[in-house]
């Protein structure tokens, strides 16, 4: 049942690219240390891509879509039709990741995983449709174990992909109405927490609002055993197929050799799920921002991420992992282009 590709190993990372890395950055015309976490991300990266002097040029991001059933039961502020709308917006040029793509010059991919409409033929959309949004968790389980397996795949094809254009880092995406709700129920599942430490606002709910949301997730969660140990499963209880992209599309990624910039809240779930699932991925996932929604900072700590930025953002989408970029440029141009204490003449390197 469970897809085999699932199983193939992780990408090992390169200690000795990490250990010329280290050695290097002793070597820069600076006391040690004194550029703080941007001396450990050239380092971290080092590692990833196997080389002495790592880059974050080829940026490749993709944005998984999907509706969820679950938002019948009022747990958004907005309505399920913005989902397909925002995908037009993507494809237009006109959303946040759509300005920061070309900001940056990274490719950006929409991926159409399953909206309760079709959007239609659009430039730089993948329809790899799993059907019209899942079932609402609510009162059934979200996915198939068959639509489950079709959403993960969706993310390995994306990655397979971004692997053919050379990208050096990956940014996965997620528009998704109501998807906080999944997220946040499976992050309950995972981490055996309540939905009052987990569920938030999302879009823009009032106490009330997160007040319902919090019943429907006990509701849903009551239904099913402990699931903490079955991260899959419960990706399929409660995830959507964004989410399940996201997932198959860091697994791959880890296996592949590809670094990931992680999102916020919805990403860092599927982060999550990878993470419980093949904990050896750990190295591969790189955390661009801790986002305003709450149960983040719950999701970052289980998952032993430190973020790079913190700036009140909950936009999803991929935007908090795509402004955290220029930082990773910034870190790669520092360590390979600053000159050595012997280079410059300096004493004391
Ligand atoms: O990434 C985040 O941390 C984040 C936090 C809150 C909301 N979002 C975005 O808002 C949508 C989900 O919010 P909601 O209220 O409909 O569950 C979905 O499209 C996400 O991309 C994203
Ligand atoms: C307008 C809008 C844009 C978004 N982008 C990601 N989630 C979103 C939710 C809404 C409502």
């Amino acid at each position: 049942m469970t897809p085999t590709w699932l199983e193939a190993p992780v990408h090992p990372v390169d200690e000795a690219a990490a250990a010329a890395a280290q050695a290097r950055q002793a070597r820069l015309t600076k006391p040690p240390g004194s550029l703080g976490e941007l001396e450990a991300v050239a380092v971290r990266l080092a590692a990833l891509q196997g080389r002495e002097r790592p880059a974050a040029e080829r940026v490749r991001m993709v944005v998984f879509a999907a509706d969820h059933g679950v938002a019948a039961s009022g747990v958004s502020a907005f309505p399920q039709a913005v989902t397909v709308q925002m995908v037009r917006n993507f494809a237009a040029g006109g959303a946040a990741i759509s300005v920061l793509a070309r900001a940056l010059g990274a490719e950006l991919e929409v991926v159409d995983v399953g909206t309760l409409e079709p959007p239609g033929e659009l430039p730089g959309l993948v329809s790899a449709r799993v059907g019209p949004g899942t079932a609402n968790f609510q009162h059934q389980d979200a996915m198939t174990p068959a639509q489950l397996g079709a959403a993960l795949e969706a993310g390995r094809a994306a990655v397979e992909r971004a692997a053919v254009a050379d990208c050096q880092l990956f940014i996965g995406g997620e528009m998704g109405i109501a998807n906080t709700s999944a997220a946040a129920a499976v992050a309950c599942a995972l981490l055996a927490e309540d939905p009052s430490v987990l569920a938030g606002p999302g879009t823009g709910l009032d106490t009330a609002g997160v007040g319902r949301k919090v019943t429907v997730l006990r509701e849903a969660l009551a239904r099913h055993g402990d699931l903490a140990a079955a991260p899959l499963e419960a990706l399929r209880c409660f995830g959507g197929f964004e989410l399940a992209a996201l997932a198959g599309a860091f697994l791959a990624c880890a296996q592949r050799g590809i670094p990931v910039l992680v999102d916020g809240f919805i990403a860092g779930v599927a982060a999550l799920v990878v993470q419980r699932l093949r904990p050896e991925t750990t190295p591969w996932l790189l955390f661009g921002h801790v986002s305003a929604e709450p149960g983040h900072r719950r999701v970052l700590e289980a998952l032993g991420g430190r973020p790079l930025l913190d700036l009140g953002m909950r936009l999803g989408e991929g935007t908090g992992a795509a402004v955290a970029v220029p930082l990773l440029r910034l870190a790669c141009a520092l360590h390979s282009g600053m000159a050595t204490f012997a280079e410059a003449g300096i004493a004391g390197g």
